[in-house]
């Protein structure tokens, strides 16, 4: 399993900024691309507002199984019922398609979570 990591970490690839622009338009309105940074290259950034604490944390719960299965995790912060999520491929560095598939599932999830933004 580590070796099969390493194989798929290894495989991992930044997309440019213009790929990135493009798949970034398929998203929420909400999502910001934050510009290069060192070291972690191009992040997806998205602020979620819920309707009370509950439902924050209901969605991070939900993320929170996806992220898992997909062995790709989000940072992110949660103060009552706002989530602020940053997403980057740490091994590339940079945005992936695993970023913006788990942006995607996110925008999905807070659609049914008791989102107000
Ligand atoms: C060993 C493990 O597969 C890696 O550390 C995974 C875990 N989750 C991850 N999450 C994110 N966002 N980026 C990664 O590069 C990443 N790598």
């Amino acid at each position: 399993m580590a070796l099969r990591r390493t194989l798929v970490a290894a495989g991992a690839r930044a997309m440019s900024q213009k790929e990135a622009q493009r798949q970034c338009a398929k998203l929420s309105q909400k999502w910001r691309l934050l510009a290069e940074a060192e070291p972690q290259g191009l992040q997806l950034q998205r602020s979620f507002q819920f309707k009370d604490f509950g439902a924050a944390w209901g969605f991070m719960s939900r993320v929170a199984l996806c992220a898992e299965k997909a062995d790709h995790h989000p940072n992110w912060s949660n103060v009552y019922s706002t989530v602020d999520v940053t997403l980057w491929t740490h091994d590339a560095p940079g945005l992936t398609e695993k970023d913006f598939a788990l942006a995607a599932q996110m925008d999905a999830i807070a659609e049914t979570s008791g989102l107000i933004e």
